[in-house]
């Protein structure tokens, strides 16, 4: 069974003269384990999609099944429910809170989370020390570097254990060295098991995924193995 089923997905934004078909019937499997790239040119619906797989928008029309379970009726509140536990973002800007310490940042998953304060400090330690950031635990995001930031910004995604991470251009603020170790750092991530989606402009970041799904003009163009 795949992870995620998404048919004849399509998005509106807008109506009459400002109407804009971003999706125009989406078919995509994306299963457990998978780690692919969503390529294409700007204004093609890439973010869009991934809005909509991680459950922040909601597809005008077309059927979304996660884990076996049909989305698309679900109510807000349910859908913000699916969107905490199920779902890690990760996004160029790192969306980190300036005068949150690493720590506090990647704890703010957890803040409504039913466990006790010494699980979540236990959680976020051990992947602090993952990312090879645990020394930076007390220090401000402008303290840091930008790799050292977006790992934070991975931690603070995968604190909740998700079962996908959806990145949308996580590479698009780094030098080409923090590009690639972020990358090495999802890679072992879905070595492990992680489902990851990423979006990106750059082939190389794409080349490092396992299948890369071509978007154009709303619609899927080709996917690569
Ligand atoms: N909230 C919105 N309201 C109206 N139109 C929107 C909205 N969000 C996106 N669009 C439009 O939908 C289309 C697809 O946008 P989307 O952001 O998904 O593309 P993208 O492939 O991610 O682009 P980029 O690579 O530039 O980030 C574009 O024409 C965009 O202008």
């Amino acid at each position: 069974m795949s992870l995620i089923e998404i048919k004849n997905i399509k998005k509106t934004y807008g109506c009459g003269e400002n109407e804009v078909k971003a999706l125009r019937g989406i078919n995509l499997n994306v299963d457990k384990g998978d780690f692919l790239a969503i390529m294409g040119p700007s204004g093609s619906g890439k973010s869009t999609l991934l809005n909509i797989l991680g459950f922040l928008d909601k597809p005008t029309e077309g059927e979304y099944i996660f884990n076996g379970e049909k989305t698309d009726s679900l109510k807000d509140a349910k859908l913000a429910k699916y969107r905490n536990s199920h779902v890690g973002f990760v996004v160029q800007n790192f969306a980190l809170i300036d005068d949150y310490t690493i720590f506090q940042n990647v704890k703010v998953p957890l803040d409504y989370a039913h466990v006790s304060s010494k699980e979540k400090k236990k959680r976020i330690e051990y992947l602090l020390k993952i990312m090879g950031i645990e020394d930076k635990k007390n220090k401000l995001p402008k303290e840091l570097s930008g790799g050292q930031n977006q790992r934070a910004a991975i931690a603070r995604a995968l604190v909740n254990s998700p079962d996908i991470i959806l990145a949308d251009e996580p590479t698009g603020a780094l030098d080409r060295k923090n590009s690639d170790e972020i990358m090495k750092v999802f890679k072992k991530l879905n070595d492990e098991g992680k489902t990851i989606i990423i979006i990106t402009h750059d082939e190389r970041v794409g080349s490092m995924c396992k299948k890369i799904v071509y978007i154009e003009d709303g619609m899927v163009k080709e996917i690569e193995k």
